[in-house]
């Protein structure tokens, strides 16, 4: 059976009304129709919550220059309310301060709400206060959060005046184990009750069999991903039998890929990526490249994942984009930019045809306790004497996910989520055992999301079960904005040991405040804060990313600019770090 993949969308002589403004789909002319006329759309994912607020502008324009007409968005629910009932809209989470730039801008915008959305964001955007609702079924409705969301969003959908041209429900549904059409329909429900009839709601799924038939819904319009490594022809099959009439559209056109924590740095090669871009858009699909700008994963939004074993996301969500995670264009986005602009050179333009779319006897774990992210520290004393070196169990793996272990105070050495489940102790009767326990992320694809942070089973020491733990959540954060931690050091020049131990420093100010990269040689792994800024997870020592980006609205040109690291097992006995002009994420293991 030949199969016309051509999606030819012929000029109709609509003459549309000048005030009127419509996107829908036509599925006669198998094309996007935008105010009546033939419209295909050459997008790139870009996550205002991955970049600063002074950013924004700099990377849509960035986008806009290199042809696209539109960007897709996640909107990160976590990011909104961290807190149950709070909702924070402002700063670096103004949302629609972002859409009016990209409109500004003259970018459309594909606006993907979830609730859940993957993007190797902490558990793919689910707020971690969830998890505090015993027997929590996730991925189920979120009600409140769309209520508040979608409506705000209502005005900004393009035939209300705004930019928005269609809207994601849900996020690669078809790829989790539940296969639960009702909740689909329930997802469907809400968003027509809040956006209306007439936005284009839309689902992204795999290129299976299985990922489809789970992840769509009649009266959502099915588009599939894919990435360098596909046949073009045999995923818009499969599309099509989906959606035998309408736009072909790749949602997720992969220009590169995410890095986790000891692997090598993900790098997609970019004659591959111009190429299938071209011969899709050629095709007359409508294309969205994830990502075209990564960005950062701030503090402690990266995500995990868990397929043989857990896998924190590294800090940088460079991705092998097209623009840097700094926001500097690179090869790939001056070779996506020729083959945009050839479109246009053959008259294939928009405008004319387009072609061919806690006293317990057990840890409680985080939420429990009441903080979501980051570290918590579980204490409690030795049952007996130990003075040979005896071995601290995790019997049922439940170090979620890094345990720095030590004994009245002197480090003993670290436990790890499915990698170290023992390590030798010694000590008398009564010493303290603390056990500072590290969030890595919470897992955002598949069926682990469920993913619950601290100690969640029993430490067993020889014979003993270990139990009357005292438990701190420890707000390192507030402390670092407080300035307490400065105060607490002044005057006290500690000797680099081992083990966790905070350090702090001034960088000068040198009149300027631009983007930086700063580089911990022979440091371990810990965490920054630049000012009050938390940039993120460092971890030389694994790689692949040796430096963290610093963008310059996080520093003074005026004032010393406060540096705070937190090193959790083995600072340099030199405790220098470096501030330099350039990236290094693709050297696993440090060469020190
Ligand atoms: C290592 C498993 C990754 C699963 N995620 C996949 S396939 N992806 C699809 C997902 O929709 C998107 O949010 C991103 O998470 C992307 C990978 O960058």
């Amino acid at each position: 059976m030949t199969f016309v993949l051509l999606s030819l969308c012929l000029l109709p002589v609509i003459f549309v009304l000048a005030d009127s403004r419509s996107f829908s789909i036509d599925y006669k002319n198998n094309c996007f129709q935008k105010d009546g006329k033939p419209f295909q759309y050459i997008s790139g994912s870009i996550h205002y919550s991955r970049i600063p607020r002074e950013y924004w502008k700099d990377r849509l324009l960035k986008m806009y220059m290199t042809g696209l007409n539109a960007i897709q968005v996640y909107v990160p629910w976590n990011f909104h309310e961290t807190v149950q009932g709070v909702f924070n809209f402002a700063g670096d989470r103004d949302l629609e301060y972002f859409l009016n730039l990209a409109n500004q801008t003259g970018l459309l915008v594909i606006l993907r709400p979830g609730p859940y959305i993957c993007a190797e964001w902490e558990m793919g955007g689910l707020p971690a206060w969830l998890l505090q609702k015993p027997n929590i079924i996730l991925r189920s409705p979120a009600s409140e959060w769309l209520a508040e969301l979608l409506t705000k969003m209502r005005p900004w959908l393009y035939q209300n005046g705004g930019n928005i041209i269609s809207v994601q429900v849900e996020n690669e549904y078809g790829s989790y184990f539940a296969c639960d059409y009702n909740y689909m329909r329930h997802l469907h429900t809400l968003f027509r009750l809040f956006l209306g009839e007439d936005v284009i709601l839309f689902t992204t799924d795999g290129n299976t069999d299985k990922e489809m038939i789970c992840g769509t819904l009649e009266g959502l319009y099915a588009t599939i991903d894919f990435g360098t490594d596909t046949n073009i022809t045999a995923a818009f099959i499969r599309q099509r039998r989906f959606e035998p009439k309408g736009p072909l559209v790749n949602s997720e056109f992969y220009t590169g890929w995410l890095d986790h924590w000891g692997e090598k740095h993900a790098s997609v090669d970019t004659v591959k990526v111009s190429k299938m871009l071209g011969e899709m858009l050629s095709m007359g699909a409508s294309v969205n490249m994830y990502m075209f700008e990564g960005g950062t994963n701030f503090g402690y939004w990266n995500g995990a994942d868990h397929d043989s074993r857990f896998r924190s996301v590294v800090t940088s969500y460079d991705y092998n984009a097209p623009l840097s995670e700094a926001g500097d264009p690179t090869d790939k986005l001056l070779a996506i930019r020729d083959v945009i602009k050839n479109m246009w050179i053959y008259g294939l333009g928009f405008g004319a045809w387009s072609w061919l779319s806690v006293k317990a006897g057990l840890s409680l774990c985080y939420v429990n306790c009441v903080q979501y992210y980051g570290f918590m520290l579980y204490r409690t004393t030795l049952p007996r004497n130990v003075p040979e070196p005896t071995p601290l169990i995790s019997p049922l793996n439940g170090i979620h996910d890094r345990a720095y272990v030590s004994v009245n105070g002197v480090y003993q050495g670290l436990m790890e989520r499915d990698t170290a489940l023992v390590m030798n102790v010694t000590g008398q009767q009564g010493d303290q055992l603390d056990i500072l326990v590290e969030n890595m992320g919470r897992i955002n694809f598949g069926s682990y999301i469920n993913d619950k942070k601290g100690l969640l089973g029993n430490l067993i020491l020889g014979n003993d079960v270990l139990t009357d733990w005292s438990i701190y959540p420890l707000d390192i954060d507030t402390a670092v904005a407080n300035g307490w931690l400065q105060a607490a050091h002044s005057g006290s020049a500690m000797e680099a040991g081992d083990g966790p131990m905070i350090y702090s420093g001034t960088l000068k100010s040198t009149g300027l405040a631009w983007d930086t990269f700063v580089k911990l040689n022979g440091w371990t792994k810990g965490q920054v804060w630049v000012n009050e800024v938390n940039l993120g997870r460092y971890w030389p020592q694994r790689g692949p990313q040796q430096t963290l980006y610093v963008p310059g609205p996080f520093l003074s040109a005026t004032q010393p600019n406060n540096i705070t690291v937190l090193e959790l097992e083995r600072a340099p006995s030199h405790r220098r770090i470096l501030f330099m002009d350039r990236p290094q994420l693709n050297n696993t293991g440090q060469k020190t």
